[in-house]
């Protein structure tokens, strides 16, 4: 039998201290990606978040010809992709690409650096239905022969002659901008992605694009367009600070109240989640790139409203936090899950606990204030994890949260951080 992540917490501890913000792993995901498109040079990337989707990105560029390092306390990942240039190695393999979403943002480089793409998985939390096709539409759109292995459920991309086209989103798709931005970069010819994702993340990819010697303008406004180049340029890169990590962590002091400074979180980067969590009685204070979170414990947390949509919106990585948090509110929380079909699983685990939320399709009704008590809980997905040692933190006695991998997948040194702060929380490996 193999080894098994689980977090143990017990409840009771307000939070003091400073914590530090990771690197965003949803920024990070893509410039591993991008970086493989630079056919001459290293790029080096800092601010790298040490978590598994990190170490299953650096495997996948390794499988498809890069070189890759990652020295862990420099938090640095140095990128040699020059010999990335044999079609046979352009695959996906599902045993890799299947364990995060992220995979998909390597197809972009396959295409201009081998000519094609075999995709045999791609992976991501469970959400419901989480579809690619955006993603595929588009690089047809740009002159890739996009076709479907039924057999094997392989999906192969032919991209031998790629050039820009006039490209849309029905969503704003996050992964999807970024890769139909990847696609354009280095196709003879102008792009046009109409309804792109506003996300600080895509901004961020686009920066580094840019510095690579990529054509983009239009970033943020959702109306992007790209002149193709000849080539791109190994760069280095600071990643910008991980907003639902911060969020994570501003939630967990409005759930045990206290007082922490975040450092590297962003109040604007929160979009509505920071107003969400104002009403219900959080207080902020921005100080440079230090964020001050206070929550005064005698004072009991208010009940609130939210709809999931994208940025600026409420963030729906945010969503299980929240509605963790939501169970210690005096009175009713709504909140309506509009970007994915399948995001409630949290709620049996929380009720598990002790609370009483009821569900209907995307909708979710908690009525608070409970005084949850510790379980063994399942974490469905990475921010169900999260959430639940969120909810550990607050409640009596002891909670077990597994499998802990789908934690890891997105927050780095969880446990660790959140010890610092006074938390009793342990991540224990079991065998
Ligand atoms: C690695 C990464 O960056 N993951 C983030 C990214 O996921 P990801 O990029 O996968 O999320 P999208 O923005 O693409 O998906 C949002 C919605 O659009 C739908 N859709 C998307 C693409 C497509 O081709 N067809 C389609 O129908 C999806 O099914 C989903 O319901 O943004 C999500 C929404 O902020 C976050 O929850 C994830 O943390
Ligand atoms: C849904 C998430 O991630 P992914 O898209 O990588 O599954 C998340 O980060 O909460």
């Amino acid at each position: 039998m193999g080894q098994e992540v689980r977090y143990r917490v017990r409840g009771g501890r307000p939070l003091s201290g400073t914590a530090f913000i990771q690197g965003a792993k949803n920024a990070v995901l893509p410039m591993i990606g991008a970086a493989l498109l630079a056919a001459k040079g290293r790029t080096v990337l800092r601010n790298v978040p040490v978590i598994e989707d990190v170490y299953r990105a650096l495997e996948l560029a390794e499988h498809v010809g890069a070189k890759v390092e990652f020295h862990e306390a420099e938090r640095t990942v140095v990128i040699d992709a020059s010999r990335l240039n044999d079609p046979e190695r352009a695959v996906l393999p599902a045993e890799i690409a299947a364990r995060f979403r992220g995979s998909v943002l390597f197809v972009p480089a396959l295409m201009h650096r081998t000519g094609r793409a075999r995709i045999e998985g791609v992976g991501g939390c469970n959400l419901g239905s989480r579809n690619l096709d955006f993603h595929y539409r588009g690089f047809a759109r740009l002159g890739a022969e996009v076709t479907e292995d039924l057999e094997r459920n392989h999906i192969n991309v032919e991209a031998s002659n790629l050039r820009g086209g006039r490209l849309y989103l029905d969503t704003p798709s996050h992964t999807g901008t970024e890769n139909l931005l990847m696609a354009a970069v280095l196709a003879p010819g102008t792009t046009v992605i109409e309804h792109a994702a506003l996300e600080p993340e895509v901004i961020d990819v686009i920066n580094f694009l840019s510095a690579m010697g990529a054509r983009i303008s239009g970033g943020g406004t959702g109306l992007i367009t790209v002149e193709g180049v000849e080539e791109l340029t190994a760069v280095e890169h600071t990643i910008m600070s991980d907003r639902i990590d911060a969020g994570v962590f501003a939630m967990t002091v409005a759930a045990t109240g206290g007082e922490v400074s975040l450092v590297g979180a962003h109040l604007d980067h929160l979009g509505v989640a920071r107003w969400k969590l104002e009403q219900m009685g959080v207080g902020f204070s921005q100080e440079g790139a230090v964020l001050h979170v206070q929550r005064d414990p005698s004072v009991p947390l208010r009940p609130i409203n939210a709809v999931t949509s994208p940025f600026p919106g409420f963030a729906t990585d945010l969503q299980s936090p929240l509605m963790a948090l939501a169970t210690l509110a005096e009175g009713e929380s709504y909140i309506h899950e509009a970007i994915y079909d399948g995001r409630f699983a949290l709620a049996d685990e929380l009720n598990k606990m002790g609370a009483k939320i009821e569900v209907e399709g995307t909708r979710a009704i908690v009525h608070g204030p409970t005084n949850l008590r510790g379980a063994e809980v399942i974490a469905h997905d990475l921010r169900t994890g999260a959430a639940l040692v969120l909810a550990g933190l607050v409640a009596e006695g002891e909670t077990i949260v597994a499998p802990g991998y789908l934690v890891d997948r997105g927050h780095s040194q969880f446990a660790a951080r959140l010890a610092a702060l006074g938390a009793d929380v342990e991540r224990v490996v079991v065998s």
